[in-house]
């Protein structure tokens, strides 16, 4: 493709397991689209992983899709499981053997879900008719690199352990994130611990003291992650960014999802802090729906305009996609999983979302 520009961006494509492919294809048309509508170029390039590397080479995580991702400005990842790899050894499990490394080795700490209730189409939302008066507008920040996941585990026949560690450098940074994000939203972070249980969660929140006194504009509240299942379902309207471990920021990530309508509408982009990222939903493969052409696309390609965002500095083009989203959305262009009734599937709503973005282009 030509461009007028010099801007050209390397994208590792690893559409993984279940839905993960039916909703890549989406999100591939959608940059396509916008490359050409912003000018700038794009090579997106397949590689296996997950159960689809473990049947075609054995390894979830093979040499040759590692080095593309270590050659690209960025990675657009789909999800990766699902029953069929379920009885392999831990390690060599789709989630442990492929997902997990990854995050590891590009120092991906930083992991942002950002859910809102989309006010043109809140009467969809399973909570109607209270999310209609109520709404939400969160940015869940989420420790991606540490705690409970990557903790030293073990077990015997009878027994099973997993450890959660984190250390000051670990909640530092990603306290950090979560400020500066704030100062760009509402001024507030509540952060998510279990201080009154876990040495870990008292850790975290004394060193999330010291760094909310850097931030005086920040209004910075604690709140067990107990009650911030139970509040976020009740009020979500009080929260503007979670703080959250790896462990609770997984959980709430997908409450927050089924708040804003479905799991299918949460992109999230995990970063390195140094423009380096991984974008993918913040949903599973979804086997109950795999290859059934319902999946919802909106997660990945919102991911992918996460990365135009994070990754490349693209915003207006972050922005179109955002916004071709949300007038599908406002003209209930939607797939099952928000409207039961809806006879739209992956392709149609992916076709929707690039006929907006053409339109906007004349
Ligand atoms: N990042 C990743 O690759 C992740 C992988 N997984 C893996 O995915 C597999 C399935 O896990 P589950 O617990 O079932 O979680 P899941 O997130 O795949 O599915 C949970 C529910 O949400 C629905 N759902 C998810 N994404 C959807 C979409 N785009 N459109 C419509 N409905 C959607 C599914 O149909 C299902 O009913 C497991 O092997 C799990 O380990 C789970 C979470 C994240
Ligand atoms: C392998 C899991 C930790 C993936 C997941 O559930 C997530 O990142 O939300
Ligand atoms: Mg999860």
């Amino acid at each position: 493709m030509s461009t007028q520009s010099n801007k050209h961006y390397k994208i590792a494509v690893l559409a993984g397991d279940g839905i993960g492919p039916e909703v890549m294809t989406e999100a591939e048309k959608v940059l396509q689209v916008v490359a050409d509508k912003f000018q700038f170029g794009l090579t997106l390039t397949p590689a296996l992983v997950g159960g689809a590397a473990i049947d075609a080479t054995g390894e979830p995580l093979p040499a040759a899709t590692l080095e593309l991702c270590k050659q690209s400005d960025a990675i657009l990842f789909g999800s990766v499981g699902g029953p069929k790899w379920t009885g392999l050894a831990p390690d060599k499990q789709p989630e442990r053997g492929s997902l997990l490394p990854l995050r590891k080795t590009f120092d991906l700490f930083c992991n942002l879900r950002p859910g809102q209730i989309y006010p043109a189409f809140a009467d969809l939302s399973p909570l109607h008719p209270r999310v209609s008066s109520l709404g939400m507008d969160v940015l869940c920040v989420r420790e991606l690199t540490g705690g409970i996941y990557f903790g030293e585990k073990g077990r015997s026949d009878t027994d099973a352990f997993d450890t959660q560690r984190y250390s000051v450098r670990e909640i530092e940074r990603i306290a950090k994130v979560a400020f500066e994000a704030a100062q760009k939203r509402s001024n507030k972070v509540t952060s998510i611990d279990k201080a009154n249980v876990l040495q870990t969660s008292i850790l975290w929140r004394e060193t999330v003291e010291r760094v909310a006194k850097h931030y005086p504009g920040v209004t910075l509240e604690h709140m067990y992650i107990d009650n911030a299942a139970m509040q976020l379902i009740r009020s979500p309207q009080q929260f503007d960014v979670l703080l959250c471990d790896n462990l609770f920021g997984d959980i709430l990530s997908d409450e927050i999802a089924a708040i804003a309508g479905s799991l299918g509408l949460l992109p999230s982009a995990s970063l390195n802090g140094k423009g380096f990222g991984l974008y993918e939903p913040a949903g599973g493969s979804a086997p109950d729906i795999a290859g059934k052409g319902i999946a919802n696309p909106i997660a990945q390609i919102l991911s992918a305009a996460l990365m135009l965002r994070y990754s490349f500095g693209e915003e207006d083009a972050a922005r179109a996609i955002e916004q071709a989203v949300q007038h599908c959305l406002a003209q209930h262009i939607v797939t099952r999983d928000i409207n039961p009734k809806s006879t739209y599937g992956t392709a149609a709503v992916g076709a929707a979302i690039v006929a907006t973005l053409r339109q906007e282009q004349n």
